[in-house]
């Protein structure tokens, strides 16, 4: 694992959202982005070396949905930046960790993204993120 890449946070109403975390963190997102394959919309802001990804679900059907269904709004996962997530992968399926999807997916932002299940991360979803070079 590398460096913290984000950290996601659910929320219910997007762009009320997006102008709080503007006025918070005193800058822009520098994009939005709709991931259909998770039923999301999306909002990125870069802060030092770190960014905040927003997340509303767009459909009942999307993690993010159900998340604030269930638990309401607040952090939902942090993401890792890995070399090689193939490998990373492995060593922690080799490691006893349960992956949520089997391959790489496309994520937000030109990652592929797999994600750890929260069980095996003492309560914490745990995104692993690779750039697509
Ligand atoms: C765009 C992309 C990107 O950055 O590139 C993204 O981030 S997309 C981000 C959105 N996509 C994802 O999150 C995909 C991966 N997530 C999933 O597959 C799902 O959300 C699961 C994590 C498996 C949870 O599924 P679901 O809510 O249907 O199951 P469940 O309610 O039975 O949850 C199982 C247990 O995990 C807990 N749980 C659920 N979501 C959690 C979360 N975000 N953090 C910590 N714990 C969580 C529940 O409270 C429950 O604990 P108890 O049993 O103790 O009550
Ligand atoms: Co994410």
């Amino acid at each position: 694992m590398k460096n913290v890449e984000h950290i996601g946070i659910a929320v219910k109403n997007f762009s009320e959202a997006n102008a709080l975390y503007h006025k918070l963190l005193g800058v822009e997102p520098y994009k939005t982005e709709h991931v259909a394959s998770e039923g999301v919309n999306t909002s990125f802001f870069k802060v030092g070396g770190t960014k905040i990804e927003l997340l509303e679900g767009v459909n009942p059907e999307s993690a993010i949905s159900k998340f604030i269904e269930k638990r309401g709004e607040g952090i939902h996962h942090i993401a890792f930046e890995v070399e090689d997530i193939l490998a990373e992968m492995e060593r922690l399926k080799g490691e006893g960790f349960t992956l949520l999807n089997e391959q790489p997916k496309k994520g937000a932002d030109n990652k592929l993204v797999c994600f750890v299940h929260p069980k095996s991360a003492n309560g914490v979803l745990i995104e692993l993120t690779q750039e697509i070079r």
